[in-house]
């Protein structure tokens, strides 16, 4: 019997619309591979804050924009991801690094070296891949079988982001999703965007089971017809 075609499914979305649950659940239900994008562009910012990169000159950020080595560990049960072979998985997450990540993440350099890479581990995934991030149905990956987009009310997303920070008053977190919402939105090269083909799944009202339970159906539909 022949095995069935991979599948690629590309799940975008503003912060804490439910992307990266939604996207290791959907992987590991299925048996698919999962791609955090927010992590390698994470990943990249905590290289250029530890290296003393100034995060404010685009210039100084794609001078070195090829240097760092990211690898992104792709098994839902487990994703990983190292720098120069150093797990990262804590540190691109401070604080430090989420109000960085926007200003490094719409360098051109940095998005064209890090959408190839992205590209290369999809490509590479035999039974097929859930890849989630900003752009990915837009830009990465513009052929992919099934795009969803995912979104949320403002107050919805900073209850859910608030609860899993410790002391995190939830106007503060709501302000700076916004802000980094709109930074990604307004960037030239290849911001947060809903592809025309994508399907909006709003999760406000939605259990994260049951976001799954959707997603899950759409991609046996496409499998389906494949
Ligand atoms: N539909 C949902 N309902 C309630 N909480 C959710 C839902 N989806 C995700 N969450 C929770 O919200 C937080 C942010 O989700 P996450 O998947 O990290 O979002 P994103 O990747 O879009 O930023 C997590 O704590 C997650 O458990
Ligand atoms: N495909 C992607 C994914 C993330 N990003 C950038 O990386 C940042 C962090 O992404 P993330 O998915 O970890 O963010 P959270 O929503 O999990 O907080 C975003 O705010 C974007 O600036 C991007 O530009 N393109």
């Amino acid at each position: 019997m022949e095995s069935a075609p991979a599948v690629i499914v590309a799940i975008d979305g503003p912060s804490g619309t439910g992307k990266s649950s939604t996207s290791k659940a959907v992987a590991a239900r299925l048996g698919l591979s999962y791609l955090d994008t927010g992590a390698q562009y994470r990943a990249i910012t905590w290289w250029m804050v530890t290296n003393g990169v100034d995060v404010t000159d685009p210039s100084e950020i794609a001078a070195v924009a090829g240097k760092p080595d990211i690898v992104s560990g792709t098994d839902p049960a487990g994703p990983t991801i190292t720098v120069d072979g150093v797990d990262v998985a804590g540190p691109i997450r401070t604080q430090e690094v989420t109000a960085k990540v926007s200003a490094v993440s719409a360098v051109p350099e940095v998005r064209a070296r890090i959408t190839e890479l992205q590209r290369s581990i999809a490509a590479d995934a035999r039974t097929g891949i859930v890849v989630e991030g900003r752009d990915i149905g837009t830009t990465v990956l513009p052929d992919a079988d099934l795009k969803i987009f995912l979104t949320a009310s403002p107050e919805a997303r900073a209850a859910r982001r608030s609860g899993e920070l410790k002391n995190a008053d939830v106007d503060a977190t709501r302000e700076a999703l916004i802000k980094r919402d709109a930074a990604d939105s307004s960037r030239k090269t290849s911001p947060l965007a809903k592809a025309d083909d994508a399907v909006e799944v709003d999760t406000t009202d939605l259990t994260l089971a049951q976001v799954v339970e959707c997603v899950v159906g759409l991609v046996e539909e496409k499998r389906a017809a494949k």
